[in-house]
């Protein structure tokens, strides 16, 4: 009960501290951290939908929108990461991408591609990133997926690498660049792990590997909305709210959709069309690169998370 209690606490504080003014008192006093274990990533969704608020849009319909944020890890270090997840936990955020910088992030545009060099350059590897984890993940409330290349998982043996997250308390992994057909193995390995392996379809995926796809894909899948490599967009693909539909006939998943989204009018947009999450990445992540300080930073991101999350239906700033 203290547990539940605890949640509850952690989820109606967070809907109270996701009003921006409390948020970095509440995180910088640390004196009111409720050390509770993260939902895991389905247990957030379903936990989102009980929560689900009727919105008024031209006609009522119950929705709940998941804000999910993309962060390097070590971007510009990792004291500045383990400040940003616990910050971006209680500004609204549902889930959190952690990516694991790496050599040859070739799905990246140059915005997170430069947080990779930055990562790198900060000497960020998987063990320090791992025990940043285990130190910062007790005091959020939100789930952590993992982003790594694969080549990150290949050279550490794939068992290590989901022990290591497991150890952690990462709940998700995504392998962007693993081919489906040659994921059966890693899927497997993640699952003896209770790690949820969150699959993408893009709006290049033929319908039946999609299908497959949303049927193996864990906690939830990954609606890339359009071709090329991440970084902000102007207009969020069109195509999204038709690829939606395809892929909500397909299963009862949850389903996210990423790639530019990058103002509050993408995230409107997005939930109108029935996602059930909005992923940002470049637009968060070109804010932590270009500030003046590693503080400045994190307060800009702070402000531009509070705008996207006041966007999504009935924006989790009202109180
Ligand atoms: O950066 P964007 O355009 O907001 O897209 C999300 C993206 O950053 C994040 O989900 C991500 C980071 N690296 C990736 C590589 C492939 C697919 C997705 C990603």
């Amino acid at each position: 009960m203290i547990m539940a209690s605890a949640s509850v606490a952690v989820a109606s504080n967070r809907l109270k501290i996701s009003s921006t003014d409390c948020v970095y008192s509440m995180a910088e006093r640390q004196d009111f951290i409720l050390r509770v274990q993260a939902f895991s990533i389905s247990e957030t969704f379903s936990s989102l939908r009980r929560q689900k608020r009727t919105s008024f849009n031209g006609n009522f319909n119950d929705v709940w929108v998941a804000f999910i944020p993309y962060i390097t890890a070590g971007d510009p270090d990792l004291s500045t990461t383990a400040k940003a997840l616990k910050m971006l936990s209680c500004c609204g955020a549902d889930i959190i991408e952690l990516g694991l910088p790496c050599n040859a992030p070739v799905l990246d545009g140059p915005v997170i591609q430069a947080s990779h060099k930055r990562a790198l350059a900060s000497k960020t590897n998987l063990k320090a990133v791992i025990s940043m984890l285990k130190e910062v993940v007790p005091q959020i409330s939100c789930p952590v997926v993992m982003f790594s290349y694969y080549n990150l998982i290949s050279s550490s043996r794939s068992q290590w690498f989901l022990s290591a997250l497991e150890d952690a308390g990462a709940q998700g992994l995504i392998v962007p660049d693993l081919p489906f057909e040659d994921g059966a193995t890693l899927r497997r390995e993640a699952a003896e792990k209770n790690i949820d392996m969150v699959l993408l379809t893009t709006p290049a995926t033929p319908k039946k590997k999609m299908k497959a796809i949303v049927d193996a894909s864990e906690g939830f899948v990954y609606l890339v909305s359009s071709a090329g490599v991440t970084g902000a967009r102007d207009i969020v693909n069109t195509k999204v709210q038709f690829l939606l539909k395809e892929v909500k006939e397909t299963s009862r998943k949850p389903v996210a959709v990423g790639f530019g989204v990058s103002k509050p009018q993408h995230v409107k947009q997005i939930s109108s069309w029935g996602a059930d999450g909005v992923i940002v990445g470049s637009a968060i992540v070109k804010l932590l690169g270009e500030a003046n300080s590693r503080e400045e930073g994190l307060r800009h991101v702070k402000s531009f998370v509070a705008c996207l999350t006041a966007a999504l239906p009935l924006g989790k700033n009202e109180n």
